[in-house]
């Protein structure tokens, strides 16, 4: 819970010394009813302070001690909250006095120099400031609670001086006798606060132990005198007590706390106190620190104020984050936990009484009211581990008490059966219509019962006065009709009793553990019950909503990581290529400074397009970027390796249309060899059509070559470039030239799309004719044989299809496969293209691009592996039939009119890689290793050229 930070006014009472010179005292009056102080601006105005507390010149220690509550700050840090007393006020103002209490006194020390000495006397108990009755009372408190024999205390004691910024430890005087050194250093830790690193932490088991360390502390602080004061501090003091206690039951219930007390440096003008030399030093850093405090309370200040106005407005706004510039000294470092932290804190602003000191004592009211705005928030200081526990044991015991009440809604509803709920429903229904309708009975009963009545009451006064000529009042206006009471009584009785019968009945089913369960309860139970399943489903609902945004969220960072990763691979090539030349630069260099021949690698670079700098030669080889004196446009490293980059992917680029131009081209053979299967039409016809897909080849043969021949291009300017790197330069002409060279070639879609219509129509005509594809061939031996036998050992004779081929062209068939297969691959491929397809085999071509030479070389493919062309292949009878629709379709003309249908490149081009077994991959890697190896004896090769025609065998 916020707590404010408690502020106490101490007027100190005029010095012996001020007396002497007749200061006078008229510009403060404490007021000690209202707690208040005022201080008189000028001649007429007065300016009034309220504070926690105003003590003048009469207060004594005891007074101060007492007035402030310090037992109950005492009290707080033994239950394990942090506290803070500090005196705060101009020089000579009363603060040493306020905290300490003992004189000081001139002495002469070792090195005959005269300073300052306490005369601490801890018996004198009058005069002891708020350190040493802390000592005292904290002792006595903790013996007390030890007598309760609940937990074991322990306190320890540490005391510091900041003296010119830098930090001393006072109870150590190795260390403070480095009066000049680093001083100790500031840490901020873990949790969230600073610590002074090697700062002496004394254990005190009792009282004297304690008084010993604040006497030895107090002796090795820095006094000084000055005109405002005989015995003035020239350091801020900050004594800690820590008291750590622990339970004697639950040895992990550990509480611990710091009190601190803080003596601050007076703030001073030189030209009051006349300080010198190493005083006036001293002078400038208090009053740099004390600005940073006057600036932290006056930034918490702020802060608390802005807080309090939207809490009173009800603003949901933000409240404003002021900064707050406790780093900006050690000082307020040390005490950011106190002021604006999580401490409970007393301030104590001292005044002196004399009129010269006004201006001071105005600033010191100002602070404190703006002090005494500022909130802490107190915590108590246990350890994480057992405020877990607590935490968790109160969120069970509050789970616990959800679960039962659940749980007697569930025994509740469980019983409410739908049947249940129809036939109290009913009920409820029938008593209401009960209850309307013997309303109405009443009602009219009652109406008849007056109008009976008034008949008889008129015919009686007829009969005693005669006829009355005043007309009869409309008794239908008469509010409220009177009921016979009998009647009335009668039928509300009936209806209580009615409805009392059957609420009785529901509450006598809905018994819960035996006992009656009132209407009342039943409908206040329904209501909790449909409440609790609303809050069900609406955190379902939510739930709901969160996993799915959690979903999104998930599949947005995996496409992110997708394109990290892509990016990540092109560095990683990039950084490979840099690597290599970076590497070849090392050598080349090292090349170079061995034997340096200006003249020849002016030359080199010459014929190499690399621009050589005359005037520097190869010095700046290896920087970064560099002028021409020839009038070429320069070119850095990076834009070498970056255009080496460039010039790899469109070389991968190019090898990928390589292969899908052959595979196209392999297509249309393979399509062309069906086509020629049946002898039908005639031989001519066949050629034309031959002719007409060799044509098209022929298309992409010339793109294969010029691809081809840019690779080449491509792999001369490589080295072109790698050549260069000697230089580390080459000519922008050159790289341009490059560039425009390996543009990939355009797509020629026409006789590709060609191709796929041709075979979309032959497998849509195909699957008219046959009605269905049910018909697979399912002959699994027979298959799998095809796929064992390669070349030879298949015997065709009593193959399926082999029934489908005229005698003549069998023996045909057979001669040539047997001899194809005892001659070499090329001859096998040229024999078996001629013939028409067997269907157990389809010979392919595939162009292949490995290193900077493309190659082409011949893979085996059985045709069984592609369902569409075994089809075809098992059912040749019927195919025979539409061999002139067929034939047709191979014409561009008929394409055109449905290309748009049969457009689907994508399906073709991965179809035949898919199909490839194992066996197929091994030995295509195998031709490839073959072929890279004869093109590597003999670099000068031309790749080889698609067929361009195919001849039929004579006799077919
Ligand atoms: N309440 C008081 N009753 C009697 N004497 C006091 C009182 N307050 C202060 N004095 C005396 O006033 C003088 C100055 O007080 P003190 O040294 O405590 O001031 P200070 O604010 O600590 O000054 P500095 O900032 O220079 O250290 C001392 O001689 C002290 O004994």
């Amino acid at each position: 819970m916020p707590t404010r930070i408690g502020v106490a006014i101490r007027v100190r009472p005029l010095l012996e010394s001020e007396k002497q010179k007749n200061l006078t005292c008229t510009k403060l009056q404490v007021k000690h009813s209202s707690k208040s102080i005022q201080i008189q601006l000028d001649d007429r105005t007065t300016k009034s302070f309220k504070f926690d507390q105003v003590l003048d010149e009469q207060c004594s220690q005891n007074d101060l001690y007492e007035k402030n509550s310090i037992d109950q700050l005492i009290q707080k840090v033994i239950e394990g909250y942090h506290s803070t007393i500090f005196a705060y006020g101009q020089t000579g103002s009363g603060k040493t006095f306020s905290m300490e209490g003992f004189d000081y006194e001139m002495a002469t020390d070792s090195n005959k120099k005269q300073v300052l000495k306490p005369v601490i006397n801890y018996e004198n108990s009058e005069q002891q400031g708020i350190i040493p009755r802390t000592i005292h009372k904290l002792f006595e408190k903790i013996q007390i609670a030890h007598n309760k024999n609940e937990r074991i205390y322990k306190v320890y004691i540490s005391y510091l001086q900041i003296y010119n910024e830098k930090i001393y430890d006072l109870l150590n005087t190795d260390q403070l006798k480095k009066n000049d050194g680093p001083g100790l250093k500031l840490r901020w830790n873990k949790k969230d606060q600073f610590q002074v690193e090697n700062l002496l932490l004394f254990e005190c088991s009792n009282l004297q132990e304690a008084y010993d360390m604040l006497s030895k502390g107090i002796k090795n602080k820095i006094m000084a005198s000055h005109k405002l004061n005989a015995q003035s501090s020239r350091s801020h003091c900050i004594l800690t007590i820590k008291v750590d206690s622990i339970s004697r039951l639950d040895p992990d219930n550990l509480i611990s706390a710091k009190l601190h007390l803080v003596d601050l440096a007076g703030s001073e003008r030189q030209s009051q106190t006349g300080t010198e030399g190493q005083n006036f030093k001293e002078c400038i850093e208090i009053n740099k620190s004390l600005f940073t405090l006057r600036q932290v309370i006056s930034a918490l200040a702020d802060q608390s104020m802005q807080s309090q106005e939207e809490t009173q407005q009800s603003n949901n706004n933000a409240v404003k984050q002021f900064h707050v510039p406790y780093r900006d000294s050690k000082l307020t470092s040390l005490l950011k936990q106190s002021i604006g932290g999580n401490s409970y804190c007393l301030m104590i602003a001292c005044l002196s009484p004399c009129d010269c000191y006004y201006e001071e004592n105005l600033s010191t009211l100002n602070y404190a009211t703006k002090a005494s705005q500022i909130s802490n928030e107190p915590v108590k200081n246990e350890d994480p581990k057992n405020r877990l526990i607590a935490e968790l044991k109160a969120k069970v015991e509050e789970l616990t008490k959800d679960l039962a009440r659940a749980n007697e809604h569930i025994a509740f509803l469980s019983k409410f059966s739908t049947e249940n709920i129809n036939k109290y429903g009913t009920d409820i229904l029938k008593m209401q219509r009960n209850k309307q309708t013997s309303i109405q009975q009443i009602q009219e009963e009652t109406l008849k019962a007056e109008e009976q009545s008034q008949t008889k009451t008129s015919s009686k006064d007829k009969e005693a006065k005669g006829q009355d000529e005043t007309p009869k009042k409309d008794m239908s206006d008469e509010t409220p009709k009177k009921v016979k009471p009998d009647e009335n009584s009668a039928n509300q009785s009936q209806l209580q009793s009615s409805v009392k019968k059957s609420l009785n009945k529901m509450s006598s089913e809905l018994s819960i553990d035996g006992g009656l369960m009132s209407s009342d309860m039943i409908i206040r139970r329904l209501v909790e019950s449909a409440n609790m399943v609303r809050d069900l489903l609406q955190s379902n609902i939510n739930m709901r909503e969160m996993i799915e945004k959690l979903t999104k969220n998930n599949e947005q960072t995996e496409n992110e990581l997708n394109i990290l990763q892509m990016e990540n691979s092109d560095l990683r090539e990039k950084i490979e290529i840099m690597e290599n030349i970076l590497s070849k630069d090392i050598q080349n260099e090292k090349e170079l400074k061995n034997k340096f021949d200006y003249k020849k690698v002016l030359e080199e670079s010459e014929t190499n397009n690399i621009v050589a700098d005359e005037t520097n030669g190869f010095q700046k080889a290896n920087t970064k970027t560099f002028t021409s004196d020839f009038g070429f446009q320069t070119i850095t490293r990076q834009e070498i390796v970056n255009e080496i980059h460039q010039l790899r992917k469109e070389k991968k680029h190019l090898s990928q249309r390589l292969k899908s131009l052959e595979l196209e081209n392999n297509e249309l053979h393979t399509r062309l060899n069906p086509n020629a299967l049946y002898g039908e039409p005639t031989r001519m016809h066949l050629n034309q059509t031959l002719d007409l897909i060799a044509s098209s080849s022929s298309t992409q043969n010339q793109q294969v070559n010029s691809a081809y021949l840019k690779t080449q291009n491509f792999k001369s300017a490589s080295a072109k470039l790698k050549k260069s790197q000697l230089g580390s330069r080459v000519s922008a002409k050159t790289s341009m030239k490059a560039k425009e060279e390996f543009s990939p070639p355009p797509q020629n879609t026409q006789p590709y799309n060609s191709f796929v219509t041709t075979q979309q129509q032959f497998s849509t005509l195909y699957q008219q004719k046959m009605g269905s594809s049910n018909n697979e061939f399912n002959n699994t031996m027979y298959y799998n044989n095809l796929k064992g036998q390669k070349h030879t050992s298949y015997n065709y004779e009593q193959s399926p299809e082999s029934q489908a081929f005229p005698s003549q062209l069998r023996q045909q068939l057979l001669q040539t496969r047997t001899s194809s297969s005892q001659k070499n691959d090329n001859s096998f491929t040229q024999a078996n293209a001629r013939l028409p397809s067997t269907g157990y085999r389809n010979t392919q071509n595939s162009s292949y691009n490995a290193g900077d030479c493309s190659f082409i070389e011949r893979q085996e493919n059985y045709a069984f592996d592609q369902p569409q062309y075994s089809n075809f292949a098992r059912n040749t009878p019927q195919f025979n039939q539409n061999n002139n629709n067929m034939y047709e379709s191979t014409s561009p003309g008929w394409s055109n009119n449905n290309q748009a249908k049969y457009q689907n490149k994508a399906m073709i081009q991965t179809q035949y890689p898919s199909n490839l077994g194992s066996n197929n991959q091994n030995f295509l890697n195998q031709q490839k290793q073959k072929n890279l190896r004869a093109l590597s004896q003999n670099s000068s090769k031309r790749p080889p050229v698609f067929r361009q025609h195919v001849n039929l065998p004579k006799n077919f």
